[in-house]
């Protein structure tokens, strides 16, 4: 499905929100009095501020308390500039602030690599408190000599102001909702549920965490110009920690990387310090009062934007469904396939694995395993609970390192390269419990597992295929076995060289399972991607397979065609204990 295809189904949201920007524009300099006026900047520029809040936590989860100082930054460069009488101006100035800070958010990311949850935060704080110490050491540029910053004639009453700022939230709020749809905006949602399933579909964690700390950062700091606009003069007291502190609770509480969450988190910043104040309370009650907010929300795990969202979402998901009856008793028709497995095996091997060996601590899970995926082939791997296989699958696909022996895809060896370098050579993972983003659509995580734009008719296909639902239905409304399939589309959808699936029939009844054995069974030949399957159900395992390894404690024990490796004695024994084991 296209860019433009995808973004016309938002059309609606867009034009309501133009509408309301345009709106905020001609009303509140024509009606409100001075006073709101400038309150109303502030609220708005809290909201480009929160929008900054909006990409790194809201979109990726990553707890960053320092976004303050990423603003402060964007102030001073700007200030500083209009004390040089830098050439080009408040809005060129404005741009370079956002600049400035952005290296600034890529050294602070760096640790994100490494760490993450509640000790990032502390690192993040930690450079929020040095800011603030070196800040009050220092003036903010202007301040000795009182020159304050210069706004451009055309917004220098509050009244144009306000006008200039909705306008920057705006391109600001439109250019992520096009980075959201973008593959890295999508990675970003992935990546909050879990790192390693953005890993197996070849996105790089470091390089999608950092974009989101860069572009974050630069936000931030263009809020940062934006507020030294408003006030001409700035105290450091303007982005002291305590800020950061509260605008992130804001942002955990209401959701700010939905455009609306972002204005409504700007009102609150500015609002609510004015009731206070009106109140005579202290103004540390604000912190307090969003504090508490933020604790309900962790509880239940959603921002409130994101809850508003996702009911409307499923709400209009229902009624599709209702529309075009397609329950799951609907699903397509399981595709003809022979009984014996399709194979277009060449002989050339596409996955070679050799000696593998791997140890957790005294646990010796694989102990010198080699195993050969033809191209062209399913092969399956099989043993009994503990054998080693998802172990097997993890090492290959470079989730466990430290292991001994070679992996070589069509002989070229991946070994030294990292899960999502080898995912994006060609070799994708499924997981044995899966971790899709809920509030993507189906669609969506096709793409994101692609790795490039899938036509709706590719998509579909890919659906009806493996007998997923329809595609624009939420992950939300989708029932665990059909995330299973949705999971094994996404990584056929990339058309690796080999696709490696951790029993994707758990949670299928026995007439599903068969059925996807049957579907496995024409995967190469209709996608070209060689597949390596663990699993438990025999019936699929003959169903899909050609050929099949067995392992037990680690070990090789047999391997050969399905047929004759499913009635060896020594297999038999090993899964029951018994050599009564039927095979069909
Ligand atoms: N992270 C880990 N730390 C320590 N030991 C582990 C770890 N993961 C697996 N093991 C051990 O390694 C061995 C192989 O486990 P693995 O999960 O690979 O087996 P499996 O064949 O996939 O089992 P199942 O069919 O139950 O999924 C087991 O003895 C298991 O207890």
């Amino acid at each position: 499905m296209s860019l433009t295809e995808r973004l016309a189904g938002d059309r609606r949201a867009l034009l309501t929100g133009l509408g309301a920007a345009v709106a905020a524009c001609v009303l509140v300099p024509a009606l409100l009095p001075a006073y709101w006026v400038y309150l109303a900047i502030t609220a708005v520029v809290s909201a480009v501020i929160m929008q900054s809040y909006g990409v790194i936590v809201g979109r990726v989860g990553v707890m960053s308390l320092c976004q303050m100082s990423f603003a402060s930054i964007g102030a001073w460069v700007v200030l500083r500039l209009n004390v040089a009488d830098a050439p080009g101006g408040f809005l060129v100035w404005l741009v370079l602030g956002g600049l400035a800070a952005v290296p600034v958010g890529v050294a602070i990311g760096l640790p994100a690599l490494r760490i993450r949850g509640v000790n990032l935060a502390v690192v993040t704080f930690g450079f929020a408190v040095s800011a603030d110490i070196v800040l009050n050491a220092n003036q903010m540029p202007g301040m000795a000599e009182l020159k304050t910053l210069e706004r451009p004639a055309l917004f220098e009453e509050d009244g144009a102001y306000f006008v200039l700022v909705v306008v920057v939230f705006t391109v600001i709020a439109l250019g992520l909702a096009l980075l959201n749809r973008t593959r890295l905006g999508m990675s970003w949602t992935e990546l909050r549920h879990s790192e390693r399933a953005a890993a197996a579909h070849g996105v790089s964690v470091a390089r999608s965490k950092l974009a989101a700390f860069a572009i974050s950062a630069f936000v931030a700091g263009v809020g940062g110009g934006l507020m030294a606009g408003q006030l001409g003069l700035v105290v450091p007291g303007n982005f002291a920690m305590m800020q950061s502190l509260a605008l992130f609770a804001v942002a955990i509480m209401i959701g700010p990387h939905n455009p609306e969450g972002a204005v409504m988190g700007g009102i609150f910043g500015a609002v609510m310090a004015t009731i206070l104040e009106k109140l005579d309370l202290p103004q540390d009650l604000g912190g307090m009062l969003f504090g508490v907010g933020a604790v309900f929300a962790l509880r239940s795990g959603v921002s409130q934007t994101d809850f508003t969202r996702s009911r409307k979402r499923e709400r209009a998901a229902r009624a599709f469904l209702k529309e075009h009856q397609a329950t799951a008793a609907d699903r397509p028709a399981e595709p003809e396939a022979p009984v014996a497995p399709a194979t277009v095996a060449t002989g050339e091997p596409a996955l070679t694995v050799s000696g593998l060996t791997v140890r957790y601590g005294r646990v010796t899970a694989l102990d010198g395993v080699d195993l050969t995926v033809p191209r062209g082939a399913v092969v399956g791997l099989i043993g009994p609970n503990g054998a080693g296989k998802s172990t097997f699958i993890a090492a290959v696909t470079g989730f466990v390192g430290g292991y001994r022996g070679g992996v070589a895809l069509a002989g070229t060896p991946l070994d030294r390269l990292s899960p999502s370098a080898r995912a994006t050579r060609g070799l994708r993972r499924t997981f044995q419990t899966t971790t899709i983003a809920p509030e993507l659509t189906q669609y969506e995580y096709l793409t994101i597992g692609a790795g490039r734009s899938l036509s709706t008719e590719e998509a579909d296909e890919l659906l009806d295929f493996f007998g997923c639902p329809p595609g624009r239905l939420p992950v939300s409304l989708v029932d665990a076995g059909a995330r299973r399939l949705l999971d094994v589309a996404a990584a056929v959808a990339a058309r690796p060289a080999v696709a490696l699936l951790d029993e994707p029939a758990a949670g299928q009844s026995a007439a599903e399972s068969l059925a996807l054995g049957r579907r496995l069974a024409q995967v190469p030949a209709r996608y070209g991607v060689s597949v390596l399957l663990v699993e438990h159900d025999m019936d699929l395992v003959q169903a899909a397979c050609s050929e099949v390894t067995v392992l037990d404690f680690g070990h090789v024990i047999a391997s050969g065609p399905t047929g004759e490796v499913l009635a060896d004695p020594t297999v038999m024994a090993a899964y029951l204990g018994t050599a009564d084991m039927p095979v069909a």
